[in-house]
This record gives structure tokens, C-alpha cells and sequence, in this order.
């Protein structure tokens, strides 16, 4: 096996610690637990995790595997008006922060992505979410570095290198996509239906 291969399953079982793996079931009871009560779901990241944000918003709004309602999810990053002129306008450093504002309501769920675990506007959105009643999941590397203290369900790996963090958050978030949509419907034994 060629040694960068190597190295990356080390960095990939070195994260998926039991501590780790039990953080991530309690982050699907607690999605599955707001969806079913009505509450939707907010995301955000920069740069590689804005990507992961849409990516996990496109599992929710349209399916991971099943066939059944769609769950109610929104990327922050994807709106270009609100985005560019808000950071215009204003700053860059609050343009999730107001969307969180703007959209967030008691119950709902902001996730935010960091593989630093310092960038400011995930900072800002997680304490804006604590302050308007969101619970908050915070996906991060460095430990959880400042997204620590923000975080009702961390998701925190002791890794330094973005990609190796980034590779790591994407088997996490398609575990919890796919664990959040078989408990609310495949066993949930409501009518759903392995998509081909
Ligand atoms: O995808 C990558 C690197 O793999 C980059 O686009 C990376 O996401 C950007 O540099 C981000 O701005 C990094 O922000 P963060 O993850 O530290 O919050
Ligand atoms: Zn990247």
C-alpha cells in the first residue's frame, strides 16, 4: 500500500477514537430528536466546509438513501446576494451570524464547520445561535481549538492538516446523514424505500 494511503487510514483511526464515534450518535439522536419535532437545520463553514455544508443540506432537503419527505436543512454559504452584500455592507465576520439571526428560531439546530476551529464567522454564528435559543453542533479539528466553548455537541478531532480534517468530517457527516434519515424513517417503520 503506498505510504500516503498508510498515512491517511492512521489519521483516520486515530480520530474515529470511542469518544469520539459517541459523540456522533448522540449528534444523530439529537438532529433525528429536532427534525421530528418540527425544528430545522442551519449549516455553515468556509471554503472546503461551505462545500460540506450544501453537501449535508442536499442529504436532508433530498435524500441520503431512502425515498420519504424531504427534512429541513439550509446551507448559509449559498445564498451570493445575502452573502456578498451583507459582507459588503457590513462584514464578513457576521454574514452567518445574521442569517442565524434571520432564520433561527428556538429549537433549531446550527452546525458550524471549522477545521481550524478559529475562523471568526463561525464564531459568531454559534454565539449568536446560543443567544437566540439554537442548540449548537460544532465541527472541528485542532482539538475543537476556539469552537470549544461554543459547542453543545462537539465533534472535535486532535488533527492539524485541513485535508486530513476535512476527509475526516466527510465520514462523519455521511454516518449522521445516513444514521438521522434510518431512524426517522427506515426505523421509524414508516413507509421509505432504498432509492436505486
Ligand atoms: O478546502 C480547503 C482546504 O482543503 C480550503 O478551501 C479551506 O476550507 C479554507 O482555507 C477555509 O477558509 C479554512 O477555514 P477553517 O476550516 O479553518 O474554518
Ligand atoms: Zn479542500
Amino acid at each position: 500500500m503506498s505510504y500516503w494511503i498508510q498515512h491517511r487510514l492512521r489519521s483516520i483511526e486515530e480520530a474515529f477514537s470511542p469518544k469520539y464515534c459517541r459523540s456522533v450518535e448522540h449528534t444523530i439522536g439529537l438532529i433525528a430528536r429536532q427534525f421530528q419535532e418540527g425544528n430545522k437545520l442551519l449549516i455553515c463553514g468556509n471554503g472546503g466546509s461551505a462545500a460540506d455544508a450544501q453537501h449535508i443540506a442536499a442529504e436532508f432537503v433530498g435524500r441520503f438513501q431512502l425515498h420519504r419527505r424531504g427534512l429541513p436543512a439550509i446551507a448559509l454559504g449559498t445564498n451570493v446576494a445575502t452573502l456578498t452584500a451583507w459582507s459588503n455592507d457590513y462584514e464578513y465576520e457576521t454574514v452567518f451570524a445574521r442569517q442565524v439571526e434571520a432564520l433561527g428560531r428556538p429549537g433549531d439546530i446550527l452546525w458550524g464547520i471549522s477545521t481550524s476551529g478559529k475562523s471568526p464567522n463561525i464564531i459568531r454564528a454559534l454565539e449568536t445561535a446560543r443567544e437566540s435559543g439554537l442548540i449548537t453542533i460544532g465541527m472541528a479539528g485542532n482539538g475543537g481549538g476556539m469552537l470549544k466553548e461554543l459547542s453543545d455537541y462537539p465533534l472535535f478531532v486532535k488533527q492539524y492538516h485541513t485535508p486530513y480534517i476535512q476527509e475526516i468530517h466527510l465520514m462523519t457527516y455521511h454516518r449522521i446523514c445516513e444514521q438521522v434519515e434510518a431512524q426517522l424513517f427506515a426505523k421509524a417503520g414508516l413507509e421509505a424505500q432504498v432509492a436505486v
